[in-house]
């Protein structure tokens, strides 16, 4: 899959709010009420990360959850990162 261009990212960045473009992957630092709240979220972007095929990179402290974004197979950003990050932005939203 074609890796997408600085400008082509830094344009669909601007269109999320939870999302920043960092050394090469789409990142998010997110904050939830506590651990629990932390993990039913990462199962539920786990769900869907197996639906895409395409799986995040993550750490999970406490209630804090840091998830990095980018598609090794093709080395860059992809249209798959942002299928994911739609994703996720859109499950934390609920
Ligand atoms: C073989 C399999 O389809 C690939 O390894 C997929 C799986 N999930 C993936 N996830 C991510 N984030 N990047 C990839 O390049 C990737 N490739």
């Amino acid at each position: 899959m074609k890796t997408l261009s600085e400008k082509d990212i830094q344009e669909r960045i601007a269109k999320l709010d939870y999302w920043d473009y960092e050394e090469g992957y789409l990142v998010t630092s997110l904050d939830f009420k506590d651990f629990a709240d932390a993990f039913a979220m990462m199962t539920r972007i786990a769900f869907e990360a197996q639906a895409q095929n395409h799986h995040p990179e993550w750490s999970n402290v406490y209630n804090n959850l840091t998830i990095r974004l980018n598609t090794h197979d093709a080395d860059g950003i992809t249209e798959k990162d942002f299928a994911l990050a739609n994703k996720i932005e859109e499950i934390i939203k609920g």
